[in-house]
């Protein structure tokens, strides 16, 4: 039977990859990749409640992801598998996200979920540990747990701080939803970037390669882009299909956002240095 306890209440923050190089393809068919990933103040919700007699359940319906798929179950069950914890817990998740937007949203739930299960289970695992159990639930996931900006490498976990200036940005959403793994797979697509130093980060000198790929498969993304693209300079972030643009003041930002066409949706949102949630991993 469940227990009734108090529901632990916490953000899953969105990602943007500033800048996303593909350096070249490993035997398994993944990517290797140079990017820069920034954290937002904008994101999913999740709630966790304890249950004792160790059933893991989504409580929450999400369309087109069926329970036994969600990167949250399957997150709490590697870390339950993995501390020999018997406890179990009811997950609700309130989505803001757009599924398949490249903001990295089912990778931000299931690292919210580690971090929230390791508190409410009082497990103390470390972060390499939580890390270590997310990269198997997908690329962009160990960089949540992570919880800084970072600059990442190898298909994404290799992870180093970086400090960022404080930021706005445009998060625009054309609408459709890009499949990660069709973007990658693509035959046109580029991958010998030659790599660039940390140290030789800037927006100017790089681009997402993923890009002209989505662009070419989908219109609206190419539309958004150049729509956009005449206000300030815009980029794709991940494999799509949201497009953003970077502002120094929250002012110019909410001034492009309110200028979207529908049946576009805009955002304007700030970078955030930190995971609402770094504390949580020892
Ligand atoms: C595009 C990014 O969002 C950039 O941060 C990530 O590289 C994708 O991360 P993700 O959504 O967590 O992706 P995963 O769930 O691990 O992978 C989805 C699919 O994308 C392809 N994939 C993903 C990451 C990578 N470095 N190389 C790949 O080729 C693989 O076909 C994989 O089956
Ligand atoms: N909790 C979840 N929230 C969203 N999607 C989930 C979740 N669990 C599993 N998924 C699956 O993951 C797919 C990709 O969703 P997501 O929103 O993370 O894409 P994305 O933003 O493009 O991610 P990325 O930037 O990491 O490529 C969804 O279409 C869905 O099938």
């Amino acid at each position: 039977m469940a227990v009734t306890t108090e529901l632990l209440d916490c953000p899953a923050p969105a990602k943007l990859n500033l800048f996303l190089h593909v350096t070249g393809r490993r035997p398994d068919g993944y990517h290797l990749l140079q990017t820069a990933f920034r954290l937002l103040d904008w994101g999913d919700r999740l709630g966790f409640r304890l249950r004792a007699d160790g059933r893991i359940r989504r409580v929450t319906e999400v369309p087109g992801v069926p329970p036994e798929d969600d990167l949250v179950v399957r997150a709490a069950h590697a870390l339950r598998d993995w501390a020999g914890e018997r406890r179990g817990v009811d997950i609700l998740i309130d989505k803001h996200l757009p599924m398949g937007g490249g903001l990295g949203g089912g990778s931000s739930d299931a690292a919210t979920t580690l971090l929230a299960l390791n508190r409410l289970w009082g497990l103390h695992a470390s972060r390499d540990a939580l890390e270590a159990l997310a990269l198997p639930l997908g690329a962009d996931v160990p960089f949540f747990v992570f919880g800084r900006s970072a600059f990442a490498e190898g298909v994404g976990e290799r992870l180093t701080p970086l400090e960022l200036p404080p930021r706005w940005y445009v998060v625009v959403a054309p609408g459709v939803s890009v499949p990660t793994a069709a973007i990658f797979g693509a035959k046109e697509l580029t991958r010998n970037t030659k790599p660039i130093k940390i140290a030789d980060f800037a927006m100017s000198a790089t681009r997402n390669d993923l890009e002209r790929v989505a662009r070419a498969r989908y219109p609206q993304i190419a539309a958004a882009i150049d729509w956009l693209g005449a206000i300030a300079p815009a980029r794709m972030t991940g494999s799509g299909a949201c497009l953003f643009s970077e502002f120094e003041s929250e002012r110019q930002a909410r001034d492009v956002a309110g200028q979207c066409p529908a049946p576009w949706r805009a955002w304007a949102v700030r970078g955030l240095d930190r995971h609402p949630l770094f504390d949580w991993a020892g």
